[in-house]
């Protein structure tokens, strides 16, 4: 696991642009080495603003679309093209206009989908899923870049504080009892986030100060505080904006 690299940026605008201008580089690094290339998308207003900013990128044409693989760290339980859906934001901030392969969208289950309203089932399915894209034998892809929203208690994907799929091994589990509504969820674990090369966690707003300094401390209970728990296999990034960093020490 990498020690996290922070970078404080203005204001939210700013996060979000420069957070678009990375991907657009680590995605055409990693196509250009690999072929193709893997991205873990969040819900969230900041992980959103980061996918409109990249719409909005002249530089958003150095991706080829066609070979780029699109995941979810996690899904609200919802039926398909609910507005509450992570799946549904993404694709009106971004997927609706890029012209990825619709079979290398890979939305999380909804709730009207082919296990009806059984999350148990539809974690199953997801993990099916990546379990087929992963290297053999592997649970699930090693992505290049996950992004990860942070609450103010610290949660992110929908792994709350104290909630049984904290210490889950399976790579994706349905949550219940979510504090957050909706309650019901789909979620990867910390096993499968942590097989990401690189893993964002993005951050604005003073709201989420504390969570951010429980997130970079060193000892950090990530029972408490999953954000802490939130490490990349090359590169762990924490991508700020001055309000969200304005607990961490100068
Ligand atoms: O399903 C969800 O509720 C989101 O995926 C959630 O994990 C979100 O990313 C964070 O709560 C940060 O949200 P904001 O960026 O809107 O504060």
């Amino acid at each position: 696991m990498s020690a996290p690299a922070v970078l404080v940026h203005r204001d939210q605008d700013l996060l979000a642009e420069a957070a678009a201008a990375r991907l657009v580089t680590r995605v055409a690094d990693a196509q250009a080495a690999r072929g193709t290339a893997s991205v873990v998308l969040t819900g969230g207003g900041v992980g959103t603003a980061v996918l409109a900013a990249l719409a909005a990128a002249g530089a958003r044409d150095a991706v080829d679309w066609s070979r780029l693989d699109v995941w979810w760290g996690d899904e609200r339980f919802r039926p398909s093209g609910d507005p509450e859906r992570n799946e549904t934001g993404a694709r009106a901030a971004l997927l609706d206009h890029v012209p990825v392969d619709p079979a290398r969208v890979h939305a999380m289950p909804s709730s009207d989908g082919p296990d009806g309203d059984d999350p148990e089932a539809a974690a199953e399915r997801y993990a099916a899923a990546l379990r087929a894209a992963a290297a053999p034998g592997g649970p699930v892809p090693a992505f290049d870049v996950l992004m990860l929203g942070v609450g103010p208690d610290a949660h992110v994907a929908s792994l709350f504080p104290g909630l049984p799929a904290l210490r889950d091994e399976r790579p994706v589990v349905a949550v219940h009892d979510s504090p957050k509504p909706p309650p019901t969820r789909i979620s990867l674990t910390f096993p499968s986030l942590r097989a990401a090369r690189e893993v964002w966690v993005l951050a604005a707003g003073g709201s989420k100060a504390d969570a951010v300094r429980l997130g970079l401390a060193a000892g950090t209970d990530v029972a408490e505080a999953p954000v802490a728990g939130a490490r990349g296999r090359e590169r762990t990034l924490f991508l700020l904006d001055r309000a969200a960093a304005s607990g961490l020490p100068a």
